[in-house]
């Protein structure tokens, strides 16, 4: 059983409008408005879309997950809704208003300075210390699932991928690869399908280089991975191709201005043997001691 949270009944639910698609589920912004008089809050909404049942033993994970986290920079869980008597659940979450953090740093990129991105890369490395804290690895680390909630408050979100690792081991491995993010992904993830803190640790290296490219789309991690590769490639050979100039030693460039010790951060990241990758809190105190030495 969840959290014991109100449970939200759908008849006060006022749609608003569509906030996006997620791997397999929709979210919506809503207004829980039990008054009728549009004085409710405001909610994000995600509804599991009505296919196969394996979708709905996912989801129900991905709702127990959320439920279990609370942390400033974990999007928040406010409960669950059932329709069409209890045929079907959806997972009410808190809205966050300055929408994803590619959207936000596309349309601020003028006014977000560096010190700005350090300090959301401070507080989505705090969240992934929590998480990390629960056994959890997350396994969708990207700018896309980062939302904003404030001109200095960003949240990690979107909680589908995430597993937990088990206690007798260090890694989780994934048996049934589905559309993989692989250019979000450490190598081990690519070709043993394993995932871990330090894989996540890895994809954080990448959530950096999103951050000090300002999420432009013409420096996307997949675009250039793919320029790299040659775009001639097609699908199964593009994962052991990505794994093969990583292991040559290719890393996305510096982001353009972006300080060296910075873009060494990512590099550190980024080291191909998981073990020798930092961990959360070792680059949580990294970024504080850049921060405090920067003189914007
Ligand atoms: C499918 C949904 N997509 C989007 N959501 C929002 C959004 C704004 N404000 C929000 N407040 C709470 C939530 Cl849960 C989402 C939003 N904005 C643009 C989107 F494309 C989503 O969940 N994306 C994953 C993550 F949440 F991590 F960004």
């Amino acid at each position: 059983s969840y959290q014991q949270d109100p449970l939200y009944e759908e008849r006060h639910l006022r749609y608003i409008a569509p906030l996006g698609k997620g791997n397999f589920g929709s979210v919506e912004l809503c207004r829980y408005d039990p008054l009728g008089d549009n004085t409710g809050e405001l909610i994000a909404v995600k509804k599991l879309q009505p296919n196969k049942k394996s979708n709905m033993a996912d989801f129900q994970k991905e709702i127990h997950t959320i439920s279990s986290l609370h942390c400033d920079y974990i999007v928040k869980y406010r409960g669950i809704c059932y329709s069409m008597g209890r045929l079907s659940m959806s997972l009410v979450m808190e809205y966050l208003p300055y929408g994803s953090l590619i959207g936000y740093l596309e349309k601020n990129k003028q006014h977000v300075n560096r010190k700005r991105l350090l300090l959301f890369a401070s507080q989505i490395c705090q969240g992934m210390e929590y998480l990390q804290s629960m056994r959890y690895v997350h396994r969708d680390l990207a700018a896309r699932n980062i939302l904003v909630a404030s001109e200095t408050l960003v949240k990690i979100a979107d909680f589908g991928q995430t597993k937990i690792i088990p206690v007798d081991k260090e890694y989780y491995r994934v048996t049934h690869p589905r559309e993989s993010p692989i250019f979000w992904y450490a190598p081990e993830s690519i070709t043993e399908f394993k995932f871990s803190h330090k894989s996540d640790v890895w994809s954080f290296g990448v959530v950096m280089y999103e951050l000090f490219t300002y999420c432009e789309h013409t420096q996307n991690p997949k675009r250039l991975c793919l320029q790299k590769i040659g775009n001639e490639m097609q699908s199964p050979s593009i994962s052991m191709h990505l794994a093969n100039i990583l292991k040559e030693g290719w890393r996305l460039p510096s982001p353009p201005h972006c300080a060296p010790k910075v873009y060494d951060m990512m590099c550190d990241c980024w080291a191909y043997s998981s073990e020798d990758r930092p961990t959360f809190s070792s680059l949580e105190g990294q970024i504080k001691t850049i921060i405090q030495d920067d003189r914007e």
